[in-house]
């Protein structure tokens, strides 16, 4: 999916986060990294028109975030820092079906799509287990199926491997690698980065690189050395 930012910039009251961006991104694995601060989650919070663009446009799929905002947002699922917040039933079967439920779609095929996204994750086990006595591996997987049961087309995801242990920040690194739709992932994780198609470096609200992996990461350990 095309996401095209024209001049967009945001402003939170008087102060600039995001100095006009013209950005157009079709790549499947798209990395955003910079230092606290920078615009990261500003940037990505325009795509799925949480944050509005105080001047300029930006599009996905050729959707305008403000015009068309209920058809723009339902081609980005969003899975935030603290994903366990973003769970809104208590069981995890009950929390991915609830989007489903929102969509109409009968009891038998949301009991259908349900059971294939918890397969799909191999956390079949965890179906009707409290989302809220998972571990951090735990939650970014369910907080992963649930957004993708509803198909949309990008997934862009905020430091999912932030406070994981070595060996679920590997399996959600794996988890994302394999994942068959476009993803854009903010994260402090540079060798998440490392097979990525695009890496975005953002520094003081300005996009600084725009680069493949390695030269993007160099760019952003100079600005880190700073
Ligand atoms: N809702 C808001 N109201 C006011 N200022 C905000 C708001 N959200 C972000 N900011 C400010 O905008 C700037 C960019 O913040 P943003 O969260 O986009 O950065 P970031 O690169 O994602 O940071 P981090 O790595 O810490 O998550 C910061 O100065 C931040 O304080």
């Amino acid at each position: 999916m095309d996401i095209v930012f024209s001049a967009a910039t945001v402003r939170y009251g008087g102060r600039i986060a995001l100095h006009p961006l013209d950005l157009s991104l079709t790549e499947r694995r798209i990395g955003v990294v910079g230092l606290n601060g920078s615009g990261k989650t500003t940037m990505a919070r325009l795509i799925n028109g949480l944050v509005k663009p105080t001047e300029g446009t930006v599009t996905v799929g050729g959707l305008d975030t403000v015009k068309d905002e209920a058809a723009a947002r339902g081609r980005t699922g969003f899975i935030f820092q603290n994903p366990q917040h973003q769970m809104i039933l208590p069981i995890l079967a009950e929390d991915i079906a609830f989007g489903l439920k929102n969509r109409g779609l009968a009891k038998a095929e949301i009991a259908e799509r349900t059971d294939a996204v918890l397969a799909r994750f191999g956390i079949a086990h965890l179906a009707r287990r409290r989302v809220h006595e998972f571990s951090g591996g735990e939650t970014q997987l369910g907080a992963i199926a649930s957004v993708l049961v509803t198909g949309p087309d990008l997934l862009i995801l905020d430091e999912p491997t932030n406070q994981l242990d070595l060996k679920n920040r590997t399996l959600i690194e794996r988890t994302i690698a394999d994942l068959p739709e476009q993803v854009l992932v903010i994260t402090h994780d540079l060798a998440l980065l490392e097979s990525f198609d695009r890496v975005l470096v953002f520094s003081e609200g300005r996009l600084a690189a725009d680069a493949p992996p390695d030269e993007a990461i160099r760019t952003y350990r100079k600005i880190a050395a700073c």
